[in-house]
């Protein structure tokens, strides 16, 4: 049986194909899938998800391996085994405002797709808000009053810019991550164990 690795479809999938070509390995089975979420190359099954899907499936065995944000990690908390960093999907998690912005002295509403984060950001603050959960676009938030600030990733700050926001406070960095089931890397061990070292920017020196 050839491993499984989960993929978060979309951005990370397209920097990790780059990262996977830049190791030798063949990528074209993976490019030319059309609408396939399950592709089998000749070392792996892929399977593509959403980022806290990768974590689910790999959580629960479906998948040994997963290529996952960190900011996801950091959200859901899967009961995964977090293996390394991978060389793409940098980014920071920060609080933005307006341009400008004056608070006022009342409870602050914070807009996040991320509200565990901010949940706890906030608690270490020892400062009680108002957390709204949004799906995307968190930007549009401060700019039409739905919230004070909001809670998102920040990769070249353009988003932020372009919507007429600033940074407030930076408080967690993050890039990908290879994640993997806690008991394939005991059960399938000598099965993982090169392959973990092949996809490891660091040459297969971190997990033995
Ligand atoms: N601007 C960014 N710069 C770098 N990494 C990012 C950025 N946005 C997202 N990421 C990383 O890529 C992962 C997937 O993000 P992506 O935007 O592809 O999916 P998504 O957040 O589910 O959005 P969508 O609903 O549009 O698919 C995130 O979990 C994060 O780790
Ligand atoms: O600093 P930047 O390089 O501009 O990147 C940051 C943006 O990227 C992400 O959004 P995404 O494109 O995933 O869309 P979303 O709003 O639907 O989450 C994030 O939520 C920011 O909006």
């Amino acid at each position: 049986m050839k491993p499984v690795i989960a993929l978060t479809k979309g951005r990370l999938e397209k920097q990790f194909l780059d990262y996977y070509q830049s190791l030798g390995y063949d990528i074209a089975p993976l490019t030319d899938k059309g609408r396939k979420l399950r592709v089998d190359t000749d070392d792996f099954q892929f399977i593509f998800a959403k980022g806290p899907d990768v974590a689910t499936y790999v959580q629960y065995g479906i998948a040994d391996l997963g290529i996952v944000g960190g900011d996801i990690l950091a959200e859901f908390q899967p009961d995964v085994f977090d293996l390394f960093p991978l060389p793409f999907g940098a980014c920071r998690m920060a609080v933005a405002t307006e341009a400008g912005k004056v608070w006022s002295n009342g409870k602050k509403r914070i807009a996040s797709k991320y509200t565990g984060v901010t949940k706890a950001f906030y608690k270490e603050k020892g400062e009680s808000v108002d957390i709204i959960k949004l799906e995307g676009s968190v930007e549009l938030a401060p700019i039409l009053g739905l919230a004070d600030a909001i809670v998102d990733i920040v990769e070249t700050g353009n988003t932020l810019k372009e919507n007429g926001l600033v940074v407030e406070e930076e408080f967690m960095q993050f890039s990908a991550r290879l994640i993997a089931n806690r008991s394939a890397l005991k059960i399938k061990r000598e099965a993982l164990k090169s392959v973990i070292a092949k996809l490891n920017p660091n040459g297969g020196n971190t997990h033995d």
